[in-house]
């Protein structure tokens, strides 16, 4: 394991996804941050915008990206929007030790996903077909030493995480399965926009993306499942609550469910099975995930469901976990399994 400081920058670091990766970073014992990112924010303090980060970053700025000066880094983060980082990428791997990209541009290996659900043509073939899936649970071995990670999207996280042991485990019938999410408004980003002003978030649940949300390929991608995937908005901030639906297999049992789920996740320091169902407070602020599965005899379906932080085990603690893996660092390092309840 290495112990040797881990020379870091934060591109898109005044995003959502940016402002928890330098919250966890600060309490990370190998990074050394040299850089934090946001051209709109240049020259301002990380403080003024994110007063909570201000004890951690008394004098910190943020830069304008400019790809020589991290030339030579041992970690870059990307929290940008997914074109943006799709063609930033390029300059900076093979640059840097390792590019760990929070964006969808280096996620699904069917290229010919993105012009349906992300709008773009993607234009880098040979990186998007180097490109690491960075979810430890599922892809550790192959996240070890990657010059590119691609972080997953945070309902893909939750959906993953409760329906892929099951799949794998031939315990559901691999078509049809219903994914019904809720989640908190922080997943949507920093800019203000119709959907996320408090006026239309406040005492309101509203379903969206319907029948062609753009991480039902990713989440079909990982799960190995075709999938059915509605997104509810809720009013809070943080926070996903996966609840899956599936036909289960001739053999299925609750027994043989929860014993799936024990002997997929035995070891993961960041995945608990629970004995009943999961709830978002209770991960809040960590790099936790909860999962949960039964089958309910009277209408023969299996219900599976997990509980993350978008921000954290959905985003930027994710992130820093396939970093750590890629490294080499201890994969737990500068994150915690607690949650802040109550
Ligand atoms: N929020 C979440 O829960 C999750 C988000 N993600 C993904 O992570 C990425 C970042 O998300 P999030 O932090 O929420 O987004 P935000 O909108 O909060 O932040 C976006 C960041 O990107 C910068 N930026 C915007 N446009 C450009 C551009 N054209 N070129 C360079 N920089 C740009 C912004 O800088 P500035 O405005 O200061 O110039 C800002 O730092 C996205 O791809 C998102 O889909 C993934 C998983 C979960
Ligand atoms: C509340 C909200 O809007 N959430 C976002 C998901 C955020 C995410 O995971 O981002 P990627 O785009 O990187 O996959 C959404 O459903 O589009």
């Amino acid at each position: 394991m290495r112990e040797q400081t881990i020379r870091t920058a934060i591109v898109g670091a005044s995003g959502y996804t940016g402002a928890e990766l330098l919250r966890l970073v600060a309490n990370h014992p190998n990074i050394e941050l040299v850089a934090a990112t946001g051209d709109s924010m240049a020259g301002r303090r990380v403080g003024d915008l994110y007063p909570s980060l201000h004890t951690a970053y008394p004098d910190l700025v943020f830069t304008e990206f400019d790809a020589d000066a991290l030339s030579g880094l041992d970690l870059v983060f990307l929290g940008l929007p997914h074109a943006a980082s799709m063609e930033l990428a390029p300059q900076i791997v093979g640059e840097v030790g390792c590019v760990v990209d929070l964006s969808a541009a280096y996620r699904l290996s069917d290229a010919s996903h993105y012009p349906t659900f992300y709008g773009f043509e993607h234009t880098q073939p040979e990186l998007l077909a180097e490109a690491v899936f960075g979810l430890p649970e599922l892809h550790r071995d192959l996240l070890t030493g990657a010059r590119l990670v691609a972080t997953p999207g945070c309902h893909v996280t939750a959906a993953t995480l409760a329906l892929r042991p099951l799949v794998e485990a031939g315990l559901v019938e691999n078509t049809g399965v219903i994914v019904n999410n809720v989640t908190g408004i922080t997943g949507a980003g920093r800019t203000p926009t119709e959907t996320n002003v408090f006026t239309n978030i406040d005492s309101n649940v509203v379903a969206y993306g319907l029948l062609h949300h753009r991480h039902t390929p990713e989440i079909e991608q990982e799960v190995g499942a075709q999938v059915l995937f509605t997104p509810h908005l809720v009013p809070m901030s943080r926070g996903i609550l996966a609840t899956c639906y599936a036909t289960p297999a001739a053999d299925c049992s609750a027994e043989r469910l929860v014993g799936a789920m024990r002997t997929f996740y035995d070891g993961e320091p960041f995945v608990s099975v629970l004995d009943g169902p999961p709830a978002t407070k209770s991960v809040l602020g960590s790099n936790a995930a909860h999962v949960w599965a039964t089958l309910d005899e009277r209408t023969g379906r299996v219900i599976t469901m997990c509980s993350i932080d978008n921000l954290t085990k959905g985003a930027s603690g994710g992130a820093l976990q396939a970093a750590n893996v890629a490294l080499g660092l201890d994969e737990t390092a500068g994150l915690t399994m607690v949650g802040v309840a109550p």
